[in-house]
């Protein structure tokens, strides 16, 4: 804001320049060229400004505006790009001073579990899973199946306590742990989803709670990307991207002035596009409103294939999971990514991978073989309950929502979910008791949005609408997480 301001000072104060020296035709402007001067001296200094006047003489009132317009947009983009450069170094100089902190917590925590060995055990939740206190401190790598211990990792690093229900599938032997919001889960995954949230400090610059592209918006399609994107703001991002096709931008754009739209996605230089403010990005949705043109979800891949490689959390939703079911390898087996499909888009997906008819009689268990297929990628089946899992670990997510199924509701969901996966991934371990940062991510998110549901449908009945939702994100977080 500063830095903008301080530019159109800049332009408005040159342009004045401009015209005070063409009224009164005297002195000499600062040019290129008249700096260069400098390295070669005129023969005489008096010469000088007459050259220089001759020049200008030349040329037309508006012509010299647009120069030092040019030139003083120039200015502005470097400024932008040093303030940039300074930001990140902030934000790894924070990173940095953040992780001695976890570092010394981590000691602390290691005396002090020293020092209660010797008195009585003190009971931990019956529902979360308990890290073995020999293991090392460290986020442990989640769905690793070429590790043979991977499968049953967190089972074994864990006591079995609560609920739990142990079934076979051949040789694999999966520990599912079901949660229920309003029993077991209320009191174990809701305090994680909370630990991960940053606290609003006056300490922290714009952009630091989260930035989050979405990708999606075309012709047909312009509301679900704005809701994504919405949604992701009044959730507390900072920053909310949407990068969506040329003739989609203008329409979103008048949504709503708090998106920055970018109108890329249809571009032929797409993905160099894009992939320019991935470095920026926190975390991905990629999918509402993309659309199944053959040249948008090619884009699409590309961009997931260059996240990954920055590590960034990607959520795949809506016409994302059309392609995923065409090439699952572009997601497969990537830590940070979670599929959020409905049942439709499920069955897709599951007969894609497992070339058969889906038996529908037990979600919960083809969940978990379709993430397990997935290489134990976070799922999140959408439905009467919700189904999150790793392929290791089942959350079901059924806080009361409604009898009202309006278009959006899934935006809704994706949207927040990219700002939690970024908070959940962005927190020290212990922060989600050693549980997979994805599972925490999903089930914040999924409780959110049926509380939103529930309490839109609670003012508006039959005739709740998505933007109906948005307006109870809200109250909805604070009575989730905050109360
Ligand atoms: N306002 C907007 O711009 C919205 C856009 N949306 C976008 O719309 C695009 C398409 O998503 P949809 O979920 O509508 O996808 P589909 O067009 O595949 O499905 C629409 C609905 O049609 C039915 N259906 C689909 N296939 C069927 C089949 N084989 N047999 C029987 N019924 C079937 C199901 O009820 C399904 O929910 C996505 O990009 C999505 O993000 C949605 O998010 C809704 C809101
Ligand atoms: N039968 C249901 N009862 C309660 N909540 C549900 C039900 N079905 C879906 N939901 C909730 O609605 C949210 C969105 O799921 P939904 O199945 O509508 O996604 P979607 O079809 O992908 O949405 P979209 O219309 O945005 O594409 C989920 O969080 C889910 O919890």
């Amino acid at each position: 804001m500063h830095g903008r301001e301080c530019s159109l000072l800049g332009v408005i104060t040159v342009t004045i320049a401009i015209v005070a020296v063409l009224l009164y035709d005297k002195g000499s402007f600062p040019t290129k060229q008249s700096s260069l001067t400098k390295t070669n001296p005129p023969a005489s200094s008096s010469s000088r400004p007459r050259r220089s006047k001759k020049r200008f003489a030349n040329m037309s009132l508006e012509k010299l505006m647009e120069k030092f317009l040019e030139q003083s947009m120039e200015a502005e983009d470097n400024f932008y790009r040093l303030e940039e450069q300074r930001l990140q170094a902030e934000d790894k100089r924070r990173e940095e001073e953040h992780s001695r902190e976890l570092q010394m917590l981590q000691m602390l925590g290691q005396i002090f579990a020293g020092i209660s060995t010797s008195s009585p055990a003190t009971p931990q939740p019956s529902c979360i899973p308990q890290t073995n206190p020999t293991v090392p401190l460290m986020r442990p790598s989640f769905g690793n199946r070429n590790h043979p211990s991977a499968l049953n990792e967190f089972a074994s690093h864990s006591q079995p306590a609560g609920p739990g229900l142990l079934m076979e599938e051949g040789d694999a032997k999966f520990i599912e742990r079901s949660f229920s919001l309003g029993t077991a889960g209320m009191d174990s995954v809701i305090p994680l989803v909370r630990k991960t949230i940053p606290p609003l400090t006056s300490k922290k610059h714009k952009g630091q709670d989260g930035r989050i592209g979405i990708i999606g918006g075309c012709q047909e399609y312009t509301g679900a990307p704005f809701f994504a994107a919405i949604s992701a703001l009044k959730v507390g991002a900072d920053l909310s991207h949407v990068f969506c096709t040329k003739e989609a931008a203008p329409v979103i754009k008048s949504y709503s002035p708090e998106l920055i739209v970018h109108p890329v996605l249809d571009s032929p230089n797409a993905v160099e596009e894009i992939e320019k403010w991935l470095p920026r990005l926190h975390s991905l949705v990629v999918g509402p409103g993309l659309g199944r043109e053959d040249m948008l979800l090619k884009n699409a891949k590309e961009i997931i294939e260059r996240s990954k490689l920055r590590g960034i959390p990607i959520i795949i939703d809506a016409d994302g999971l059309w392609l995923v079911a065409k090439e699952p390898s572009v997601i497969q087996g990537y830590q940070r990514g979670i599929l959020t499909p409905n049942f439709m888009e499920f069955t897709r997906l599951y007969e894609a991978m497992h070339h058969e008819p889906l038996d529908s009689t037990d979600h919960k268990r083809s969940a978990q073989q379709l993430s397990i297929a997935m290489g134990n990628l976070t799922m999140v089946l959408k439905g009467e309950e919700d189904i999150i899992t790793d392929g290791k670990n089942i959350l079901t997510c059924s806080q009361e929502g409604s009898g009202r199924r309006c278009g959006g509701q899934g935006d809704l969901l994706s949207g927040s979910l990219g700002v939690f996966a970024h908070w959940a991934f962005n927190s020290p371990p212990d922060a989600t008791k050693g549980m997979n940062p994805s599972l925490v991510a999903a089930f914040g998110a999924t409780s959110l949005t049926r509380q939103c549901n529930r309490q839109a449908f609670h003012k508006h009945s039959r005739s709740t609408t998505t933007s109906d939702m948005i307006q109870e994100i809200s109250s909805a977080f604070k009575k989730l997480f905050e109360s």
